[in-house]
């Protein structure tokens, strides 16, 4: 009802703001993007759910969260995603290598996100967020 409807209103102004601080941070400038699978043939082969922050942008818009968690949930899939294409068995390990630093901004991307949406966030309005979620 009405109250429902303020409450995901809200919840959407909340994600686009997450979405913009994330984006906006050029240390996760690597997430911003679907991966160009011409650029990575083999990616779809290896990454099964690929995700980013402009597609997740795009799903706040078509409503495609209705809680936080969902939102932590695709978050967790860039991180998971990054980890698997780049592994640390993959290449010759040289000290500075590139998909060193992927896997380090993955996991400071993940840990970044749920430490901004848990201090910006009233738990109450997550448990509101949850209680609507479950009933739909
Ligand atoms: O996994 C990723 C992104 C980084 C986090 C998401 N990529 C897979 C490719 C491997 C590595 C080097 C380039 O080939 C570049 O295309 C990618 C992009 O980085």
């Amino acid at each position: 009802y009405e109250e429902e409807e303020h409450t995901l209103r809200e919840l959407r102004i909340f994600l686009r703001d997450m979405c913009k601080k994330l984006a906006n941070n050029r240390l996760f400038f690597m997430f911003t993007k679907p991966v160009d699978t011409e650029e990575v043939p083999d990616y779809t082969n290896i990454i099964k759910q690929p995700m980013d922050l402009e597609t997740m942008m795009t799903k706040v818009d078509f409503h495609r969260y209705e809680c936080a968690r969902d939102f932590l949930n695709d978050i967790e899939l860039i991180c998971q995603n990054a980890l698997e294409y780049n592994p640390a068995s993959k290449h010759v390990c040289f000290r500075t290598s590139a998909d060193k630093q992927i896997r380090h901004r993955a996991c400071s991307l993940r840990d970044y996100a749920y430490t901004l949406i848990k201090s910006e966030m009233d738990t109450d309005f997550e448990e509101k967020c949850l209680s609507i979620s479950t009933k739909r």
